[in-house]
């Protein structure tokens, strides 16, 4: 069983202080764009669960049971009482600790792949759910296209979004932690109450459902940009860099550090791209489109 299954990046994301269970009440507009991992799930007898993993930035990818995608799978066949093994192989394009969900993604994939090759059938509220046991990205990474994320990510609806959209992703050689992005908002935050309560802005929502790209440029937002900037203050001059060369917006992508930018269309997202790789800013450079679909068997 071969599973594709896309990067994400968040157009919006909204954050509320820190709740007593470590997570942040969030609002986020998610989409799922052109970068794959792909995950191979093949039988394996009874309780054998093995991982491999090859490609981009494999080196720091666990290939123990903390593995995401084994977790997923481990945590599928305890909640179906299923007597299966699966030898997993993931080949990595997505970068890791990029803030672009690429261990959420394995994992989506790993659940859709088993799901197929164990014949468990989950209906797609069934693996909803075991998807958000996961983490709070993995839902969205199952469903893919656009979708608002709310809960701590994990209640994904889908929106209403016309028009494909040119983006070019910009790389940094070093990942950024999660949790310690999460962290360096709390100690920005001035006055939680201010943001008690994140909603998704209302002119981003009107822009997709116009399918208007300049518009969407404007409107795209994200909450913990000042933290991933303050620990990785050089992603500044990168977002800079993109808005000087014509991007209708430039943000970071989620905990980061990849920047993304939106581009007027194809070809300017391949110039954009040939621009921002020459600058030296950045490790490297890909122009990607979205919505795509989420984690499916090819
Ligand atoms: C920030 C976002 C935006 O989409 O993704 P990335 O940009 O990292 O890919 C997500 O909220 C990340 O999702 P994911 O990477 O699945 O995080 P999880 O495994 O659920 O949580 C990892 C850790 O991040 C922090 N966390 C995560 C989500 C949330 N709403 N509040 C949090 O504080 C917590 O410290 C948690 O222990
Ligand atoms: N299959 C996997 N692919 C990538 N990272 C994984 C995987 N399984 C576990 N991880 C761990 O999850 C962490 C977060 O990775 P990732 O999901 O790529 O980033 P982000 O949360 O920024 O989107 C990594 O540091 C890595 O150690």
């Amino acid at each position: 069983m071969v599973v594709r299954t896309p990067a994400k990046i968040n157009l919006a994301l909204l954050v509320g202080p820190r709740r007593s269970d470590g997570y942040h009440e969030l609002a986020s507009v998610y989409q799922a764009v052109s970068l794959y991992d792909e995950v191979t799930a093949t039988s394996l007898p009874a309780g054998e669960i093995s991982i491999s993993v090859s490609g981009l930035g494999a080196e720091h990818v666990p290939v123990t049971e903390d593995n995401l995608a084994v977790r997923a799978a481990s945590l599928l066949a305890e909640e179906c009482a299923i007597d299966e093994g699966v030898a997993l192989t993931i080949r990595k394009s997505i970068p890791v600790a990029g803030g672009m969900a690429g261990g959420s993604s394995d994992a989506a994939a790993a659940l859709v792949a088993c799901d197929a090759l164990w014949g468990t059938e989950l209906d797609r509220e069934e693996m909803l759910a075991v998807a958000a046991r996961l983490g709070s990205d993995v839902p969205f990474c199952v469903v893919g296209g656009t979708a608002v994320g709310s809960g701590h990510g994990e209640l994904v609806t889908p929106a209403l979004a016309r028009g494909t959209y040119a983006w070019v992703l910009a790389f940094d050689p070093e990942g950024l932690s999660t949790p310690a992005v999460f962290s360096e908002f709390d100690r920005m935050l001035d006055d939680p109450e201010l943001t008690a309560s994140p909603t998704v802005p209302s002119d981003l929502m009107a822009a997709l459902l116009a399918g208007n790209p300049v518009a969407l440029g404007q409107a795209l937002t994200n909450d913990l940009q000042p933290a991933a900037l303050r620990l990785r203050p050089r992603l500044r001059r990168v977002l800079d860099f993109g808005t000087e060369h014509g991007a209708l917006g430039s943000l970071v992508s989620g905990s980061g550090p990849t920047c993304v930018f939106l581009a007027r269309d194809n070809d300017h997202a391949v110039d954009l791209a040939v621009t921002l790789s020459s600058s030296g800013l950045v490790s490297s450079v890909k122009p990607v489109s979205g919505p795509v679909p989420g984690a499916r068997v090819i």
